[in-house]
C-alpha cells in the first residue's frame, strides 16, 4: 500500500489523557479525505458545485484561488469546471494555497495524477500573507472558521480588492445559530457523524480538539462582513445542517 492511498480516520478513536488542539499535521493530512467526508454534511456537493460556480465566473487570463486547499479537492473541481467554460477559461491559472506542508505535499501528488489542461500551482503559504491579484474566482472552503476572528475582515477585504469586477468568492463554513436552533442542528450533526461510523468517544475528543480552534459565526455575521469587505451581492446557495456555502459577487 502506498502512503498516498486513502486511509480511514482513526485519530480520535483511543482515549487520550489530554486532547491536544486540532492541527492540520501529517497524521490529519494522511486521513483527510475520509475525515472531512464523514464530518462535514454536504461536503461532496460543496466541492462539486464549487467547480460549477468556477465555470460560470471564470474570466480569460485570470487567476482562480483555492485558499486553504488541503489536498486540492476544490482545486481539481475548479480545473474541471472551468475547462467546460471554453474560451472564458483561456489563459486561466489556478493557485492552491495551504500553510500545512503535509497537505501541499500530498496535494501535489494528486494534482500530478490529474489530466487537466488548465495550469495549476500548489503553494505552501499563509493566506494572510500571500499576495492575491487578478482573481476571477476564489474558494475559501471551511477555512475562515480557523482564522482568528479579528483577522477575518482584513482577509475578506484583501480577497475582494483582488477580485475583478463580476468575479466571485465561494465561502463555505460551519455556522452557529440561536440557542434553540443550535441544539437541533448539533443533534443532527451528531447523528450524521454517528451514521458515518464515528463513536461517541471519537466525537467527544474531536469536539474538544476543535474547541477555540474552529470558531463558527452566524449566517448574518458572514453576510454582513462579506458586504463590508466589498462584495456587491451575497447569497447562501447551499446549506446542509450546520454547514453552509455562500456565493459573493463583486
Ligand atoms: C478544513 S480544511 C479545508 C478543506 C478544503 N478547502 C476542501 O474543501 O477540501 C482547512 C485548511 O485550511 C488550512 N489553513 C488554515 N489556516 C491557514 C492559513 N492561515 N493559511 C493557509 N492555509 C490555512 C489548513 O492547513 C487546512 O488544510
Ligand atoms: O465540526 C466538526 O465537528 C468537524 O469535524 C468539522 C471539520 C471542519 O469543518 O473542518 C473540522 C476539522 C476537519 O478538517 C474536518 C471537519
Amino acid at each position: 500500500m502506498s502512503d498516498f492511498d486513502q486511509q480511514p480516520d482513526t485519530i480520535f478513536n483511543t482515549p487520550q489523557q489530554k486532547v491536544a488542539s486540532f492541527t492540520f499535521d501529517s497524521a490529519v493530512a494522511r486521513v483527510f479525505p475520509d475525515m472531512i467526508k464523514r464530518s462535514v454534511p454536504g461536503y461532496a456537493e460543496t466541492v462539486a458545485m464549487s467547480g460549477i460556480i468556477a465555470g460560470r465566473y471564470a474570466q480569460p487570463g485570470s487567476n482562480l484561488y483555492d485558499l486553504g486547499c488541503s489536498l486540492g479537492a476544490v482545486t481539481l473541481a475548479m480545473r474541471h469546471g472551468i475547462q467546460a467554460a471554453g474560451e472564458r477559461a483561456a489563459g486561466c491559472r489556478i493557485i492552491g494555497l495551504d500553510n500545512s506542508a503535509s497537505m501541499i505535499e500530498r496535494a501535489e501528488h494528486y494534482i500530478a495524477l490529474d489530466e487537466g489542461n488548465v495550469a495549476v500551482e500548489m503553494v505552501c503559504a499563509d493566506i494572510l500573507q500571500y499576495p492575491l491579484d487578478n482573481a476571477s474566482v476564489t474558494a475559501l472552503n471551511f477555512v475562515l472558521q480557523f482564522i482568528a476572528p479579528e483577522q477575518r475582515l482584513t482577509l475578506l477585504s484583501r480577497i475582494a480588492a483582488a477580485t475583478l469586477p463580476g468575479g466571485a468568492l465561494i465561502l463555505s463554513e460551519k455556522i452557529c445559530f440561536s440557542t434553540e436552533e443550535q441544539l437541533l442542528q448539533d443533534e443532527l450533526h451528531l447523528d450524521f457523524k454517528r451514521a458515518n461510523g464515528y463513536s461517541d468517544l471519537e466525537i467527544a475528543q474531536k469536539r474538544s480538539a476543535i474547541e477555540n480552534v474552529l470558531i463558527p459565526e452566524s449566517e448574518q455575521a458572514h453576510i454582513e462582513r462579506l458586504k463590508a469587505a466589498g462584495f456587491r451581492q451575497v447569497i447562501r446557495w447551499y446549506q446542509c445542517f450546520n454547514f453552509v456555502s455562500f456565493l459573493a459577487v463583486k
